[in-house]
Order: structure tokens, then sequence, then C-alpha cells
């Protein structure tokens, strides 16, 4: 049987990333993460521990905030994307979803599509319409008369007018009401059961394990756990660290290692 860590596939790789803010900050250190196709994989952790700065790294947007990669590489088919400009990883197919409150208010929610992908086939507007009906009903309204929830599903409608390969999805449902949580969740997996990759960040860590096949634990910048989605919500280290479910009858021992039926 195949180690976890040459996982099937990779179709978008990270390979020891380290990459610092200045001099002083170093966000993230030697963090290695594989994205097969057709797959959906969640990072987890803290505020602060790296998540933003990953996804900056891998759409080329990190410079735009200041930061390097001092070392390491981002490769996806085997083609590193290290020194490739934001729009040319964009071409790639890879694509993040701005946040929710990033849409362009005063534009229709029409118009903010168009802008996700001018050359976009009327078919692919078609899509993002029957992912999400509420944006077809309200496409002549403007994106600022939006609920939060809504502004959320323009952004992730916007980034699939670019076709993506891989969607990458930086905490789409902070700041929601559950119900509104389960709908871009729901969505989330319907993008993904038509054959996009999703690389996706999130603080809920529950709703995310419930969603992704494979899950990453990010701690100040490293990756501190790593395994199949499933396993990783069975585990009572995972479920009382993230999840917060207390049992102080378990000692919580927190190291780099991975949880997987391989390691016996
Ligand atoms: N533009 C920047 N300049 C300097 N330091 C930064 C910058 N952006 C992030 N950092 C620092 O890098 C580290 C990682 O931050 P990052 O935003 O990637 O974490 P995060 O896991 O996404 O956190 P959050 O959930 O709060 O967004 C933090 O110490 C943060 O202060």
């Amino acid at each position: 049987m195949k180690p976890p860590d040459v996982r099937a596939q990779a179709a978008l790789s990270v390979r020891d990333l380290t990459v610092s803010y200045g001099r002083a900050v170093r966000a993230l250190h030697e963090v290695s993460l594989d994205v097969p196709q057709g797959e959906i994989v969640t990072v987890l952790g803290a505020n602060g521990a790296g998540k933003t700065t990953l996804m900056r790294a891998i759409s080329g947007t990190l410079r735009f905030h200041g930061g390097v990669v001092s070392s390491g590489k981002v490769t996806y088919s085997g083609v590193s994307l290290n020194t490739s400009p934001a729009h040319r990883i964009v071409e790639t197919g890879i694509v993040q979803a701005p946040e929710g409150r990033r849409v362009f208010g005063r534009m229709t929610v029409e118009e903010n599509l168009k802008v996700g992908g001018f050359h976009a086939p009327e078919s692919t507007k078609k899509r993002v319409f029957d992912l999400f009906p509420v944006l077809a009903e309200r496409r002549k309204q403007r994106a600022s008369l939006l609920s939060g929830g809504e502004q959320q599903m323009l952004a992730m409608g916007r980034a699939l007018m670019a076709r993506p390969k891989v969607l990458l999805l930086d905490e789409p449902t902070l700041g929601l009401a559950p119900l509104m949580a389960q709908t871009i969740a729901r969505t989330v997996k319907e993008i993904n059961e038509q054959g996009t990759s999703v690389l996706l960040v999130e603080q809920n860590a529950a709703l995310a394990l419930r969603l992704a096949d494979y899950a990453y634990v990010l701690d100040v910048g490293q990756v501190a756990l790593r395994g199949p989605a499933a396993e990783l919500a069975a585990s009572d280290e995972v479920r009382q660290r993230y999840l917060g479910i207390v049992d102080e009858q378990i000692p919580v021992a927190f190291g780099t290692r991975t949880l997987s039926r391989w390691e016996g």
C-alpha cells in the first residue's frame, strides 16, 4: 500500500515551502501539501497559523503583501509556479475566490460575474446560476444589496467563471449564519463533484472535515498534523483542539505526525 505522502495524481503540489514577510516574520516553514485531481483538501489552523499566506503563495499574490518564498516550490502538473505572475496562475487553472465582501458593490451580480470571466461561454454562466439560483434571481441587482452569504456565493461564482481546475477558498463560511454556511458547504461539494479540485481554508473545522477528503493542520507556520479528513475528525486530539470537545481524561500531545493507517 502507498504511503500517504506519495499521494496519487497530485495536481497541485507544495513542497518544503518557507515564506517570510520582511526579515522578522517567517509565516511558513517547510510546508508540504498536495491537492490531488478531483479532491477536496482542507487546511485548518488557528489565527496566524499561516493559512492565508499559503493561499497567497499558491495564487502568486504573496508579493502584493510584502511576502517572499525563501525556499521550496509550488507546482501544478509538475510545472513550477514559483515565478509565475498571478494572472498566469489563473490561466493555468488555479483560481482563488475573493472574500465575500470583495465583490464590486456598485456593479450588478451579472457584471461581477463577467469580471470573473470575460471570455467565458454562456454555459459557464449557466453553471454558476444553476449552482446559485439566488444569483440568477438577482442578476440585475447591485451586489451591495446582497446578504453576506449571497455575496460569498457571488465571490465563488466569479471564481467559477474562470473555469478553474483548482478552486482556492479562503474561509468561505466566515461570519455566516449556520444555515447559510451549510448551503455554501453543499455547493462546494457540488462544485467538486462536477470535477473541480478544491483547496479549502477554514476555521470551522467540523464543517471542513465533513466536506474534505484530506486535511492538514497548520500550527505556527508548520504542518502539525495531516491525514484523511475522516480520520482527523475521529481523532480525540483534533476533536479537543479544533472541534471544541473537551475531555480532560485524555492528555493532549501535539507534535508533528501523520494520522494514518500506514503508521500502524
Ligand atoms: N502582509 C503581512 N506582513 C507581515 N506579516 C504578515 C502579513 N500577513 C501575515 N503576516 C503574519 O504571518 C503570519 C501568518 O499569517 P496568516 O494571515 O497567513 O495566518 P492565518 O492562518 O491565515 O490567520 P487568520 O486566520 O487570522 O487569517 C502571522 O504571524 C501574521 O501576522
